[in-house]
């Protein structure tokens, strides 16, 4: 079953046509990688997929439904609380840890206070924080190490319950053990959201994805199960861009 569908899908800034003409299904509960070369558009997709692009000064025309209503004619408030996104820069807020995880959920109206607790300490648990912080809730957010940041982020977006969650370079600016941390707990997740994540790293895509789209000049030039991507691409511009990396 697919989540998000794009037909026909263009992106522009100004006059300058960055996403052409693409058609794509995204499979539920499952991670999709975006890849490609610098510049390609992989991160005007992404933020298209949530409506974003408006904000950094972009337009679309196509059309990309989301559980078979577009997008375009929803409110975005409901749009970004069912399609979260989490940066390549770790940025939380300049709160206390608790209140990066219950300021969503307050500003959607919850204000229970055990129920915020408890959707606090559950996103912790997720993303495997919790025996890190839990004797520490009420720290600035800012004094967690940069891996730790990035989880804390990627736990805040869980908040609100998403459908969806879109990863742009999640761990470009982390080391190797907190990119594994970060992968191993988006397999986990994998199970009940659906996972969009740009990433520059072929072997990351490889190692975490379920299907991969590869992306030249804005065009989608492939888009196949991941196994299927790496062992036998089907286009000689995937073949020498994954044989490029390798090579
Ligand atoms: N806010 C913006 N305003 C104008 N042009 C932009 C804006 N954001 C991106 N672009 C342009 O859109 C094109 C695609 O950029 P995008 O960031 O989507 O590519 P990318 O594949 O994610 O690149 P990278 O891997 O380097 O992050 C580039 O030519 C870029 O200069």
């Amino acid at each position: 079953m697919n989540v998000l569908e794009l037909r026909s899908f263009y992106a522009y800034y100004g006059d300058k046509k960055i996403i052409n003409d693409i058609n794509m299904k995204i499979e539920k509960n499952k991670i999709t990688a975006i890849i490609g070369p610098s510049g390609c558009g992989k991160s005007t997709f992404l933020l298209s997929l949530n409506r974003m692009l408006e904000e950094s000064g972009g337009r679309a025309a196509g059309n990309i439904l989301f559980n078979g209503k577009d997008i375009y004619s929803m409110a975005k408030e409901e749009i970004r609380k069912r399609i979260g996104i989490v940066f390549q820069k770790p940025a939380p807020f300049p709160f206390s840890i608790y209140k990066n995880l219950t300021y969503a959920p307050i500003f959607y109206g919850i204000r229970d206070k055990s129920r915020l607790r408890e959707i606090a300490l559950d996103k912790l648990k997720i993303s495997g924080l919790y025996d890190e912080v839990k004797d520490e809730l009420g720290m600035s957010a800012l004094k967690l190490s940069g891996g730790q940041q990035q989880r804390l982020c990627i736990a805040r977006a869980l908040t609100v319950e998403p459908e969806v969650l879109l990863l742009d370079e999640p761990c470009s600016a982390l080391d190797v053990k907190n990119t594994a941390n970060i992968e191993k707990m988006l397999i986990n997740l994998a199970g009940d959201y659906t996972i969009v994540i740009v990433t520059h790293n072929l072997y990351q895509a490889k190692r975490i994805s379920d299907y991969t789209a590869f992306m030249l000049d804005g065009e989608l030039v492939e888009y196949d199960e991941t196994v299927r991507m790496f062992s036998s691409p089907q286009d000689r511009r995937t073949r020498e861009y994954i044989e490029g990396i390798y090579g």
